[in-house]
């Protein structure tokens, strides 16, 4: 099976969607940001403070080459920003999802553990900053997409059915 690299905004659902999908198929799943936390055995927010962004991507590079060699039959979930690799194609399927911003920013402060949700992801801690972000990154991500699955007001286990069947479909 090809790999699938889900890309999308901070908070969209990558992560939850990723496991969800992993209960109704074969594929093994893995988290960038959480091998990037593994490689360097510090939190995500530490790296970017101590060693600032440049730094991170850097970790990102890394990481999308050994996903490239070395990764298949797994469902990626990506950080938000993993999308300017440029090897994305090679590693597998690309799929985005899909949500306008407000939609993102208002599930993540509904979370009963929102404050965690927004501290943990430095490039949110500015709202006006990260819809710019926003803004400029969404054009790309719809350009580099195989598969677009639109998360607005679906559960994570609806998402999954979705993007497993979208897939398949795929080829
Ligand atoms: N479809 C969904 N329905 C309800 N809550 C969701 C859904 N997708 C994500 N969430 C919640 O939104 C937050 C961010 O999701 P996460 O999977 O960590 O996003 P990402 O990996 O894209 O940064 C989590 O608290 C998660 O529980
Ligand atoms: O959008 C980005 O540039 C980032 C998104 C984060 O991942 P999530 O999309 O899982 O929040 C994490 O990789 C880092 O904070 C940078």
């Amino acid at each position: 099976m090809k790999n699938i690299v889900l890309i999308g905004f901070m908070g969209v659902g990558k992560g939850s969607i990723a496991r969800e999908a992993l209960k109704y198929s074969s594929y093994m799943t893995i988290d960038t940001d959480d091998i990037i936390e593994s490689m360097e055995n510090r939190k995500i927010k530490k790296i970017f403070e101590e060693n600032g962004e440049e730094y991170f991507r850097k970790l990102e590079k890394r990481v999308a080459k050994w996903l490239e060699t070395s990764v298949h039959d797994t469902l990626i979930s990506t950080g938000g920003g993993f999308y300017k690799q440029t090897n994305l194609q090679k590693i597998g399927t690309i799929v985005l999802l899909d949500s306008p911003f407000d939609a993102i920013i208002k599930r993540l402060k509904e979370h009963p553990n929102a404050k965690r949700k927004l501290k943990k992801r430095p490039l949110l801690a500015d709202l006006k900053k990260a819809k710019k972000l926003y803004d400029e990154r969404r054009p790309q991500y719809l350009k580099l997409a195989d598969i677009i699955i639109d998360v607005t007001e679906k559960s994570a286990q609806e998402c999954a059915k979705e993007l497993l069947k979208k897939v398949k479909k795929h080829g």
